[in-house]
């Protein structure tokens, strides 16, 4: 169902979404709607239904009066929009009602000045179920629109042409006031969608249900039938209305006899899908010469002919009614036409017939020239435009589009005398030009039949052309700047030349005597020298003096540069590679500048001096002396960098937050006003893509791992409790082997294993083997073996011996003073024995 894919799907809109920052393409069709019918800057409640991914409901927070209320609502979560409430609920269900209720009560709202729907189900291409689901869901909205609007409000809906669009209407019609049907330009042509504003709602306060039931909707006929204006000359709807009911499958047929016969013969082409040569009226004219194959053809199915097919029947008509009229045939229909006229003479026939024709001719006529008209100017248009691209000239949108550069040059105004020239003569010659063009033009409106649709379309043409200049400039700006740079610094150095050349010139005229000369030398009043042309290291610097670089510059380039004067040397060409990579990827900058954040200790500030970049260490400030707050700053800041980018991880967030980063703030506008700058500073705080939530969790998840113990000591741990539990299993075995034996006693038993238990609970450290590796030989280490060289062992070796004879000694010592205790002590008991 015209549903675009690929690269088509990236349109002028969908781009010119990007650049301002809208999140659908879709958001311009609301304004264009809006620039039509002027209703967003009334409304100071907005319910906007099926509202995601939210381009609407941006559009409508920048329109209506600041502290509007404007809720969106959609089955798909919807980011937050500021100035906006977003609900994620089902607009079919009655807990979406209650819940826009509960927020209406919450936000002192009685009813909504604006009910807004731009929904489409998703069910898989199928398009006459989509067609259906659609139109039902348009019913939907409008119950949702008939309980919430105020009277008097207005309500817009998409729906899909098909044979419910007239249904939809007829409901439509019997809620508000006036109801028109529009296809902004933005909405493509390929797609069936449709919109219908409804103005002034009626408020009723009864509602028969049945305009609310889709199935009785959507299967009775409410209207009555169309008739098609088959030459298209009377204001005829560009096939909005869709098909009939029943018109794809049923055939209508009429006599042709009635149509040759009747009075209002275009009404019958229009009415009728065939026209017949069955009835025994029409068997004269189906045998007479002037119908040929053709027109019999022709006859046969009236909905697949084009304009000329139709004319071409209705002259027939004439000739095949002068030829038969002697012979009065009477039909059914023609009895009343042929009572009234029998007596009527035959000129009179033939002169209503030429007018008829004469008038067919003049409409047909006055239309082609029209579309001729316009056709030429689109050319002419284009070819301007390619001229100006050719040129490299920026189109303004608002420009006139004249042809002539020349006329806008100041250097073509030599002195005052061409400025009088200008002023009296070129400038009005000018302006008659001008005015004799939109003259003819107006003088061609009032010729022609102004009618509403044909004002509408060249509404739509002008908006196409101010839509078509704005993406010109777009693309401009995002491909071409720097070719356009180029080419105007160029055209700078260029006419520089030239003047100078001038200069030499004037230079060697002695007496400038003639008048000539004089004229030669006047310069154009208008012209006031410039100053001189920035050389290129200024463009350079003034380049960076961006805040964006001062962002995210700094701490890059302290990475890559570890001196200063290496900094001084090869700074500006880096940094010209690096704006680049910065314009076209402002995320990059901004993810930069956070990291630049986290790097607290290594702030340093470029500043700009007269000979180059200097770095210099940013002063230490009483919050920078503090590092409990910037340890604090540290982990929000690396939270919520890591919380970015764990969205981006996913792949819908992560194109969503690229889409974001497109918008009206990654250009940086020179000659803004100090007022503006400033209160864009004060007021424009950027939307972080994630939510305070998302970095608390994530700071939650520093705090676990901060609290974990480290992996080895963890290793170690386990080690020894899986040790401990083995020995602990070891010992219960034993205790249960000794437990159950009889032939000992209790006593003994709890002897054994309080002895087990204690041999369990000491623990003896594993004997260590040293083993020296011989030339050649491999040795198999683990299980207490250490490999070691010849000369540890000798030293382990030796210092074991020293310690077994220290131990041996200690040993001996002890057992002598043992001896000796042993011995004083018998002494002692000796003496005292005496
Ligand atoms: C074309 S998009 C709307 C675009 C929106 N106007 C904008 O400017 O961004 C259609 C939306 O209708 C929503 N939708 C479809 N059926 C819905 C339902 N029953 N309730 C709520 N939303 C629905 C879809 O989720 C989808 O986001």
């Amino acid at each position: 169902m015209g549903k675009v894919k690929g690269k088509h799907r990236l349109d002028k809109y969908y781009h010119l979404a990007k650049e301002q920052g809208y999140r659908s393409r879709a958001a311009w069709k609301l304004i264009q709607l809006d620039t039509k019918y002027t209703f967003l800057h009334s409304s100071q409640s907005v319910l906007d239904l099926c509202a995601a991914p939210g381009g609407w409901m941006q559009v409508a927070v920048k329109h209506v009066p600041v502290g509007s209320l404007v809720i969106g609502v959609d089955l798909d979560p919807i980011r937050p929009i500021r100035g906006a409430i977003a609900v994620q609920e089902d607009i079919t269900t009655p807990k979406c009602r209650s819940t826009i209720k509960k927020l209406m009560a919450e936000n002192g709202c009685r009813a909504f000045d604006l009910v807004l729907h731009d929904g489409s189900p998703n069910v898989g291409g199928a398009w006459a179920k989509e067609a259906t689901s659609q139109n039902s869901l348009v019913i939907d909205s409008v119950k949702l629109a008939i309980e919430f609007l105020a009277p008097k409000g207005t309500f817009i809906t998409k729906i899909f042409r098909s044979q419910d669009y007239n249904a939809v209407l007829y409901c439509l019609r019997q809620f508000f006031e006036k109801v028109e049907v529009a296809k902004p330009l933005a909405s493509r042509s390929a797609s069936a969608e449709i919109y219908i504003i409804g103005f002034k709602y009626k408020a009723p306060s009864k509602i028969d249900p049945r305009l609310l039931d889709v199935k009785h909707l959507f299967q009775g006929g409410q209207e009555p039938p169309k008739v098609i204006d088959v030459l298209g000359a009377t204001k005829q709807k560009r096939h909005r209305d869709g098909y009939e009911d029943g018109a794809t499958v049923l055939r209508k047929v009429c006599s042709v006899a009635d149509f040759v016969w009747s009075d209002n013969p275009v009404n019958i082409l229009g009415s009728f899908t065939s026209m017949s040569f069955d009835d025994p009226a029409c068997l004269p004219i189906r045998d007479h010469a002037l119908t040929t194959e053709e027109v019999k053809a022709l006859c046969d199915d009236l909905r697949v002919l084009a304009k000329q097919d139709f004319k071409y029947l209705l002259k027939w008509r004439m000739q095949i009614r002068k030829a038969l009229s002697p012979e009065k045939i009477k039909t059914p229909t023609t009895v009343v036409e042929s009572e009234s006229k029998e007596d009527g003479d035959e000129d009179e026939d033939e002169d209503e017939d030429e007018r008829v024709l004469d008038e067919m001719e003049e409409k047909t006529n006055s239309l082609e020239k029209k579309q001729k008209k316009e056709k030429k100017l689109q050319a002419k248009r284009r070819a301007k435009e390619k001229a100006r691209k050719a040129l490299g000239i920026q189109v303004d949108a608002t420009e006139d589009g004249y042809g002539d550069q020349d006329l806008f040059s100041l250097t073509s105004i030599k002195g005052k005398k061409d400025l009088l020239a200008v002023d009296n003569s070129e400038y009005d010659k000018e302006t008659t030009e001008v005015s004799d063009e939109s003259d003819e033009e107006s003088q061609d409106h009032s010729s022609s039949d102004l009618d509403s649709e044909d004002e509408h379309r060249r509404h739509d043409e002008k908006i196409e052309a101010l839509f078509d200049d704005a993406y010109e400039r777009y693309l401009g700006r995002v491909e071409g700047k720097t070719k356009q740079r180029k080419r105007s610094k160029q055209a700078y150095l260029k006419d520089g030349e030239l003047q100078d050349g001038n200069d030499d010139g004037m230079m060697t005229h002695s007496a400038p005597d003639s008048d000539s000369d004089k004229e030669d030398n006047e310069v154009n009043p208008l012209v006031v020298p410039l100053e001189d042309a920035p050389a290129q290291e200024e463009i350079v610097k003034k380049w960076f003096t961006q805040d964006i670089f001062a962002e995210a510059e700094e701490h890059d380039v302290l990475d890559k540069y570890d001196s200063e004067d290496e900094m001084q040397i090869d700074g500006g060409a880096k940094k010209t590679q690096k704006s680049k990579e910065l314009t076209n990827d402002k995320q990059q900058g901004e993810t930069k500048g956070l990291m630049r954040k986290t790097n607290g200790c290594l702030q340093v500030s470029a500043s700009k001096t007269d000979d180059d970049f200097e770095i210099v260490p940013a002063p230490a400030t009483d919050s920078d002396s503090s590092s409990d707050d910037e340890s604090d700053d540290d982990i929000d800041t690396k939270a919520e960098i890591l919380a970015t980018a764990k969205m981006m991880l996913r792949k819908r967030p992560r194109e969503e937050m690229i889409d974001d980063a497109y918008n009206r703030y990654m250009f940086h506008d020179d000659g803004l006003p100090k007022w503006f700058i400033d209160e864009e500073q004060r007021h424009y705080q950027p939307v972080k893509p994630v939510t305070k939530e998302e970095i608390a969790a994530m700071k939650s998840q520093f705090k676990a791992i901060d609290a974990r113990p480290a992996k080895k000591v963890a290793e170690a741990k386990a080690r020894k409790k899986r040790a401990a539990h083995r020995k602990l299993e070891k010992f219960k075995k034993k205790a249960n082997s000794i437990s159950d034996q009889t032939e000992i006693s209790e006593g003994s038993k709890r002897k054994m294993i309080e002895q087990l238990y204690r041999k369990a609970a000491t623990t003896k450290k594993p004997e260590r083997e040293y083993v020296v590796a011989k030339k050649g030989v491999q040795v198999k280490v683990g299980k207490g073996k250490v490999l070691v060289d010849p000369r540890m062992k000798a030293d382990a070796r030796k210092h074991g011996m020293k310690k077994k004879q220290q131990q041996g000694k200690g040993k001996k010592g002890n057992q002598k003073g043992k001896g000796s205790g042993k011995a004083s002590a018998a002494g002692n008991k000796g003496k005292r024995g005496k």
